[in-house]
């Protein structure tokens, strides 16, 4: 909450009245920094860092831009600058620059198990950087997407500031006493698990926007028979794409699929889990962070972090938007994880009355 905050607070113009920004820019540098900090954690000499995440922010936007064709092994040389953007990214996670960082326990758990191996610094790099990836690359469109739709549906955001206003209230904190440089609001992992409305809401930003394939190589030959009655072969060393995309987009368990809303996920107050197809319970209807062994390690920080991000703009912030029409997604994405608007879209932000 901490990084988040302060990042918001650096990224913002301090004052109460109205600014305009690009809301996608805004949530890429909150999140990219606090993240970061999060994940790695601060510089040990160097504390005030602010240049450098904004130069490797912007090294990595570029980077990502050409994820698709570096997936798709197109050569080096054929992409300009992006070797280096990769060589550049990597020194940022090196062993060498972790060690001198006060890592989370995530990522201090991770350097223990390579450690076990026979890894070299620059391999070590580039698993860092590898979880940096995955990190930032999936978490930022999904918190843009669950911040735009909130904005856009007031009866959504009242709902949610309704849940925030409750949780504040519970633990004797009230807006009035939240002043610059003064207390700040704090939250605990079970009060953000709490906030059912809110986790609503983001799972259903994460329906519309995840495109991730799960992919799994066959162990040995199997058969996989499908509803329409028709079977599959597989044979061992065989890889087997799934893509949960085309359930969340099912009319047939999500009505009107294309329609953000804040409640799907939420019955009597609590996580709605009952989805049918076919008049069948669906054991697996969401499925946003893959599943199984390889399930995204990181599902719970993703989502409690995006928790924080809404908390704090409801708490801080009167937000608006200018843009009203939805930015389409960025398809050159499918399949490689969440879907970040292809355009921007203006909004307008000011401090609360009171927070100054
Ligand atoms: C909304 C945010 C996120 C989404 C939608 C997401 C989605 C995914 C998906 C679909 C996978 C593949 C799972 C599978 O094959 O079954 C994955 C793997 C992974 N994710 Fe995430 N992720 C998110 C955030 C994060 C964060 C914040 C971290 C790190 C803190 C992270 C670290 C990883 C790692 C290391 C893997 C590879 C796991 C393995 O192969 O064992 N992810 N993620």
């Amino acid at each position: 909450m901490g990084n988040l905050l302060s990042a918001m607070f650096s990224a913002t113009d301090v004052q109460q009245e109205w600014n305009r920004g690009e809301l996608w820019a805004f949530v890429y540098r909150i999140m990219f920094s606090a993240s970061f900090r999060t994940l790695f954690g601060r510089h040990k000499e160097n504390k005030d860092e602010t240049a450098r995440l904004v130069h490797s922010m912007e090294e990595f936007q570029k980077y990502d831009k050409r994820f698709p064709e570096i997936i798709s092994n197109v050569p080096w040389w054929l992409m300009g600058q992006t070797r280096k953007r990769y060589e550049y990214l990597k020194s940022m996670v090196s062993p060498a620059e972790l060690s001198q960082r006060g890592l989370s326990d995530f990522m201090r758990m991770r350097q223990e198990i390579y450690t076990d191996g026979e890894l070299s610094a620059d391999e070590k790099a580039a698993f860092n950087f590898a979880t940096m990836w995955a990190s930032l690359s999936n978490t930022l469109p999904a918190a843009f997407w669950t911040l735009y739709h909130l904005l856009k549906d007031p009866v959504a955001m009242a709902a949610v500031r309704a849940e925030v206003d409750q949780l504040l209230k519970e633990t004797g904190q009230t807006l009035e006493n939240v002043k610059e440089g003064g207390e700040m609001i704090h939250v605990t992992r079970q009060q953000l698990n709490d906030m059912k409305c809110l986790g609503s809401a983001i799972n259903e930003a994460l329906r519309m926007c995840s495109a991730s394939i799960i992919i799994r190589v066959a162990t040995e030959d199997a058969e996989l028979a499908l509803e329409s009655g028709s079977t599959f072969r597989i044979r061992k060393g065989d890889r087997v794409g799934l893509y949960p995309g085309f359930l969340h987009m099912d009319p047939e368990v999500y009505d009107h699929p294309e329609t953000f809303k804040y409640d799907r996920f939420l019955e009597n107050g609590q996580e709605k889990t009952a989805f049918y197809k076919n008049g069948r319970k669906l054991r697996h209807y969401l499925l946003p962070f893959g599943h199984g062994v390889s399930m995204c390690p990181g599902r719970f920080f993703a989502l409690n972090e995006i928790k924080q991000l809404v908390t704090i703009v409801v708490c801080y912030f009167d937000m608006e938007l200018i843009d009203m029409e939805t930015p389409p997604m960025d398809q050159s994405r499918a399949g490689l994880g969440t879907l970040a608007p292809l355009n921007d879209c203006l909004f307008r932000y000011r401090f609360k009355q009171g927070c100054l």
